[in-house]
C-alpha cells in the first residue's frame, strides 16, 4: 500500500456536562481504508485476548486463546468471504428466530394475516376491553400467574368446578327425562344453573388464562404468554362451547335442560381434578376406588333415566314391565336399573318388541360395563395392595426355601419376625429399592430432610464438612436386628460403622456376654473404631462385642464407601482420624469385669487434659 500520509489528530468531543445532552460526536476520519480495517480487526483480536484472559483469571481450567497464524493478503479475503457469510447466516438465523416467535404467539397477533385470525383478534380485543374491569379487580386478589400443579388454592377451586359439572352431569339427565320441572321449582333450577354458569365463566376468565405452562423446558410465568396460550389451545372452544347460553332459547321452547347439555362437554375440568387430586393424596387409591364406583352409579343413574324414558313412551303402567306410577318415580327406576344392568335378573319379563329389545340392550350392556368396571376396581386395589402381595409373597418363598432345606425351626422363627416386624415398621422390605429410581438430586432431598440433623448431633462428625455427611447419608443402608442379634463380635475385621435409627444396642462382654457395658439409643454411632484404625497394627478388629436390645433399626455404613467419600474431604478425613485415635486411647478393648455403666455418647467424650504445668514437668524430668 502506498505510504499514507500522517494522520491528523481527530478533535477530541468536548466533555458532556450534567443535565445537557451529549453533543453529536464528529463524523470519522478515514485515511486508508486497508489500514483502518486492519486496525480495527487488530482491535478486535485485543479484546478478544483480554476477555480471554480475563475468564482465565476466573476459571483457572479455561482453554488457552489459539494464535492464530499471520493472515497473508489471500487469507485476508478467504476471511472477509467467510466473515460475510457468517453475517448472512447470522441474519437467516434472526429472521428464522423471529418467524418462530411469531408462532409461538411472542408477536402480536396482528402481524397474522388470515382472515380467522383477524376475527379473532378483534373477539379477542372486545373481550379484553369489556372484561378489563373485572380483570383488574381479580388482579388485586389474585396471583399474577398460578402454579397448576403445586397451588392449593387452584385445586381448591377445580373441586368447585367439578362439582359443578358434577351438578351439570347428574341433574341435566335427570331434569329432561323425568317431570322435575314444576312452577314451584323452575325458580331454583335456574338459580342453581346460573351460580354453576357463573363458575365456568370465572374459570375460564381468572383462572385458565392465568396458568403456568412448560415450553421448551422453560416454565413460562408472564402472564401475556399464558393468556395466549390458553387462547391458542382446543381447551378454550370446548369451554367457551361448554358455556354458550343455548338456555335463551328456552323464551322460545319453554323451560327444559336440553339446551344445557352443552355444559356436560367439560369433562376436561374432572379429569384435570382427579390429576392434581391424586398427586396430592397420600392415599390416592381411595381416590381411585370412589371415582370408580362414582362412575358404576352414574351408569346406573343414566339407566333410570332411560327406563322412564321408555316407560313413559310406552305409556305408565301401560304395561308390566313399564313402570307404575308408584311412589318415587326416580327411586323405583334407579331399581330398576340396578337389577337390570347388574344382572340380577327378577323383574316382570318384557312384553312388546320394544321392552324386549331395550332389556336385551341393557343385560349386554350390563355385561361389558360391569365387568370392565369390576376390573378396573381390581386393578386399583391390587395397586394399592401391590406392597403387601409383595412381602407375602417373598415371605412365603422364604419359608418355603427354609423347609426344603430343612432349616431349624428356631431360625425360621427368628426369619418370620424379621419379615413382620420389617414389613410393620416401614411398610416395605427395602427402602433403598424405592428410592434408586430417582434422579440423586430427590433422593439427596429426601435423605437430608430424614437424617441431616441427626447426623449433624453425632459427637464423631463434629467439624465434619456438611457436603460429606450428605454423601454420606446417600450411602447409608438400612438394617434391622432382632432382639439378642449381634451386631458386631469382639475380635472380628470391622467392615462397617453403624448409626442407630430406632431401638437401642448394647455393649457387652464378660462371661456369656451377660455383662451390660453400656447401652446406647437412637442417634449413636458405634462400631466406628475399628473402621477408622488402619489394618496394620491389627486396628481394625472389633474392640466389642454389641447386641441389639429390643428391635434395632440401624444404618449401616460400609468402609469402603467411607473411604470413598474421604478421598474427597481431607479436612474431613483429618478430623476423624484424629477422633479414631482419642476413641482407640479412651475405649480400648472392654475389659472383662463390669465397668460403670455409662450412657450414650458420654463414652465419646475425651478425658480432661493433663495441666500445662505437670506436663512441662514430665518432659523435664524424663
Ligand atoms: N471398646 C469399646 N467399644 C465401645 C464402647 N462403647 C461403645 N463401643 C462401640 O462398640 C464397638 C465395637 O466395634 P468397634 O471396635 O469397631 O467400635 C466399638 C465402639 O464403637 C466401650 O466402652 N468400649
Amino acid at each position: 500500500p502506498p505510504p499514507a500520509p500522517t494522520p491528523a489528530p481527530a478533535p477530541t468531543p468536548p466533555p458532556a456536562r450534567v443535565g445537557h445532552p451529549p453533543s453529536p460526536s464528529p463524523p470519522l476520519l478515514v485515511v486508508n481504508k486497508y489500514i483502518d480495517d486492519h486496525l480495527r480487526s487488530l482491535i478486535k483480536q485485543l479484546r478478544d485476548r483480554t476477555t480471554s484472559y480475563k475468564e482465565k483469571v476466573i476459571d483457572p481450567y479455561a482453554s488457552s486463546p489459539e494464535h492464530s497464524p499471520p493472515i497473508s493478503r489471500c487469507d485476508y479475503s478467504i476471511r472477509e468471504a467467510e466473515e460475510r457469510t457468517q453475517k448472512e447466516e447470522e441474519g437467516r438465523e434472526k429472521k428464522e428466530e423471529q418467524a418462530k416467535k411469531k408462532k409461538d404467539g411472542e408477536v402480536e397477533v396482528k402481524a397474522e394475516s388470515s382472515w380467522s385470525k383477524v376475527i379473532l383478534t378483534c373477539l379477542f380485543s372486545m373481550t379484553d376491553m369489556l372484561f378489563k374491569p373485572l380483570e383488574e379487580k381479580l388482579d388485586v386478589w389474585m396471583d399474577e400467574t398460578i402454579d397448576p400443579f403445586t397451588d392449593h388454592r387452584y385445586i381448591f377451586w377445580l373441586s368447585l368446578v367439578t362439582l359443578v359439572y358434577n351438578y351439570n352431569m347428574w341433574f341435566i339427565p335427570v331434569r329432561l327425562a323425568f317431570p322435575f320441572h314444576s312452577p314451584r321449582s323452575i325458580p331454583f333450577w335456574t338459580f342453581f344453573d346460573v351460580l354453576a354458569d357463573i363458575i365456568y365463566l370465572l374459570d375460564i376468565m381468572a383462572f385458565q388464562t392465568r396458568l403456568q405452562f412448560v415450553k421448551g423446558g422453560d416454565i413460562i410465568k408472564d402472564r401475556s404468554l399464558t393468556k395466549l396460550n390458553y387462547r391458542k389451545s382446543a381447551r378454550l372452544w370446548v369451554d367457551i362451547f361448554s358455556v354458550f347460553p343455548f338456555d335463551l332459547l328456552y323464551f322460545h321452547f319453554g323451560f327444559t335442560s336440553l339446551f344445557r347439555v352443552n355444559r356436560m362437554l367439560r369433562v376436561g375440568s374432572f379429569f384435570e381434578f382427579s390429576d392434581r387430586l391424586e398427586s396430592i393424596m397420600s392415599r390416592a387409591y381411595i381416590w381411585r376406588v370412589t371415582r370408580t364406583i362414582g362412575y358404576l352409579l352414574y351408569l346406573l343413574h343414566i339407566n333410570a333415566c332411560l327406563y322412564y324414558v321408555a316407560s313413559n313412551y310406552e305409556g305408565i303402567s301401560s304395561t308390566k314391565w313399564v313402570y307404575d306410577g308408584e311412589g318415587s318415580a326416580y327411586l323405583r327406576c334407579y331399581y330398576f336399573a340396578v337389577r337390570t344392568l347388574i344382572n340380577i335378573g327378577g323383574l316382570p319379563d318384557p312384553q312388546t318388541v320394544f321392552e324386549i329389545l331395550f332389556q336385551m340392550s341393557n343385560y349386554f350392556i350390563g355385561v361389558f360395563v360391569f365387568s370392565s368396571l369390576i376390573g378396573q376396581m381390581r386393578d386399583v386395589i391390587g395397586a394399592a395392595t401391590a406392597g403387601q402381595t409383595y412381602f407375602r409373597t417373598s415371605m412365603d418363598n422364604t419359608v418355603s426355601y427354609m423347609n426344603t432345606n430343612k432349616i431349624p425351626k428356631l431360625v425360621q422363627n427368628r426369619v418370620r419376625t424379621w419379615y413382620n416386624y420389617t414389613w410393620a415398621s416401614q411398610g416395605m422390605l427395602d427402602e433403598s429399592e424405592l428410592l434408586e429410581q430417582m434422579p440423586l438430586v430427590m433422593r439427596t432431598a429426601i435423605a437430608v430432610d430424614i437424617n441431616l440433623s441427626t447426623f449433624q448431633k453425632i459427637e464423631l462428625f463434629k467439624g465434619c464438612d456438611n457436603q460429606m455427611l450428605v454423601d454420606m447419608l446417600l450411602r447409608l443402608k438400612s438394617v434391622i436386628y432382632l432382639p439378642g442379634d449381634f451386631v458386631c463380635k469382639k475380635g472380628d475385621i470391622g467392615k462397617e460403622m453403624y448409626i442407630i435409627k430406632a431401638g437401642a444396642v448394647q455393649v457387652v462382654g464378660g462371661p456369656d456376654n451377660k455383662t451390660v457395658f453400656v447401652t446406647l439409643k437412637a442417634g449413636c454411632v458405634f462400631g466406628e473404631i475399628s473402621l477408622l484404625q488402619s489394618a496394620a497394627n491389627g486396628g481394625n478388629r472389633r474392640t466389642a462385642n454389641v447386641a441389639a436390645y429390643g428391635f434395632a433399626n440401624l444404618f449401616v455404613l460400609d468402609k469402603k464407601d467411607l473411604n470413598d467419600i474421604l478421598v474427597h474431604y481431607p479436612e474431613s478425613q483429618k478430623i476423624l482420624a484424629r477422633k479414631g485415635r482419642k476413641l482407640t486411647k479412651a475405649k480400648g478393648p472392654v475389659p472383662a469385669g463390669p465397668v460403670e455403666q455409662r450412657r450414650g455418647l458420654a463414652l465419646f467424650t475425651e478425658k480432661p487434659p493433663t495441666p500445662k504445668l505437670l506436663r512441662n514437668h514430665e518432659k523435664n524430668a524424663g
